[in-house]
């Protein structure tokens, strides 16, 4: 059995084939820039006010202005004003020419053509978006490897970029294994039980942004195992097992794998849950096996097999996914493994759920993430930091 941190550091030492592909920024939900991105326009592209008021050129001591017009967003009439002079302005309206500030109209009064205003609210260079000033013509403003986020996509459309080049994700296929998995919706016989792997896999590899997820559901027989995963090295970059890695005498992954020619990386970790994690290679494609429980599906997904694939999209920071937080009571480690625990961060602590079994899911439903108790600890004492794996 290997530690986690060397499975960790055997897997981010792979070398992955990663292609890029131009996309929509609206549909590149989960990827990571394969470029950087400069600004093709000055943002904004003309001086504008930030407020609803009255656009003047200041002087010390004003305290009335004449009003000589009126700007609204999108205008392109350019007004020209002298000082003394002011125009009607709203957010987002270009100023006039001649003018350097603005004051909000809740700061006037307003009799017909004039306004009069206390002179201290009159303040140079007050509420003026200036040309340029979120970004130049040229400038860099997202860097190779950055997420794109909501608040990525709203800077690139500010700049007029609505496609990126990103790194495409793998192609997955997900290979459930077990006669006693049935899909939902059929009826259950005793011996059998819901495959609860795929949906939760298939969902959370949505969520990373892999958009091919091909799943398929073999029987414990060694021929369909053997062959399921041939046909899935064919079409897929990255073939997840979930169950039959263990030992009993219906476990035919191990075989599969070897079958296949897959190069092992490493089999069994000092870890709990998910002891019996395979992960392998042939040529440029990987294969994990994820020991049959849900809870060690899920342990083991979120410490491997996440950032793996985030590697793959080009997160360079995939391997830090987690923050550290105080747990918020003391707990007990009764074994010499590193231990992942379901639990949720709540109020600024993490707290350790009821219910660990790797086959008990109950805790899953409040679960926010993973807590990790480092194989060397034997207690950690409430108010401790603890690595916090969010989903
Ligand atoms: N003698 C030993 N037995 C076991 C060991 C061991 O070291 N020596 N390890 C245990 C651990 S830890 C785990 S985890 C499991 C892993 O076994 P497999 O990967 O072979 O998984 P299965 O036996 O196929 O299934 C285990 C368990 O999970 C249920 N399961 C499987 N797939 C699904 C699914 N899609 N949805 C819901 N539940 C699923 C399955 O019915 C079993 O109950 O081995 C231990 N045994
Ligand atoms: O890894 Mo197993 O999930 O401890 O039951």
């Amino acid at each position: 059995m290997i530690a986690v941190t060397k499975a960790k550091s055997i897997l981010q030492s792979l070398n992955l084939p990663q292609k890029k592909v131009r996309v929509q920024t609206v549909d590149a939900l989960g990827c990571f820039l394969a470029e950087s991105v400069k600004s093709t326009l000055n943002v904004p592209s003309f001086d504008n006010s930030a407020m609803d008021g009255y656009a003047y050129c200041w002087e010390d001591g004003l305290s009335e202005l004449e009003l000589i017009g009126e700007s609204a967003a999108g205008a392109s009439n350019l007004h020209k004003i002298e000082p003394g002079q002011a125009i009607r302005i709203f957010t987002g309206a270009p100023m006039p020419e001649g003018a350097d500030s603005v004051i909000m109209q809740e700061k006037v009064q307003r009799k017909g053509a004039r306004i009069f205003f206390e002179s201290e609210e009159a303040e140079q260079g007050k509420h003026v978006r200036y040309q340029g000033s979120q970004c130049q013509k040229g400038a860099t403003i997202a860097e190779t490897a950055s997420k794109i986020t909501p608040g990525m996509v709203s800077l690139l459309a500010s700049v007029g970029v609505g496609e990126v080049e990103v790194f495409q994700a793998p192609k997955v296929t997900l290979i459930i294994t077990g006669n006693e998995i049935k899909a939902i919706g059929s009826e259950l016989k005793r011996g059998q039980i819901y495959n609860a792997n795929g949906p939760a896999l298939e969902f959370w590899l949505k969520d990373l942004g892999v958009s091919e997820v091909n799943q398929i559901q073999v029987r414990d027989q060694k021929a369909e195992v053997v062959q399921g995963l041939k046909e899935a090295l064919e079409i897929s970059d990255l073939v997840i097992f979930t169950g039959g890695i263990s030992v009993g005498d219906y476990d035919f992954v191990k075989e599969a794998v070897e079958a296949n020619q897959v190069q092992e990386l490493f089999y069994k970790l000092k870890q709990r849950p998910g002891k019996p994690l395979y992960a392998g290679q042939k040529e440029e494609k990987v294969v994990f096996a994820l020991p049959g429980n849900p809870g060690s599906v899920l342990s083991c997904f979120m410490q491997y097999v996440k950032p793996l694939i985030h590697s793959w999209m080009g997160n360079s920071d995939a391997w830090s996914n987690y923050f550290e937080f105080p747990i918020a009571a003391d707990f007990e480690k009764k074994i010499p493994l590193t231990q992942f625990l379901k639990a949720e961060l709540t109020k600024g602590q993490v707290r350790v759920l009821q219910g660990q079994e790797s086959f008990n899911l109950i805790a899953f439903g409040l679960a926010n993430g993973f807590v990790e108790i480092p194989e060397e600890s034997t207690e950690v004492k409430a108010g401790e930091k603890v690595k916090f794996y969010p989903w």
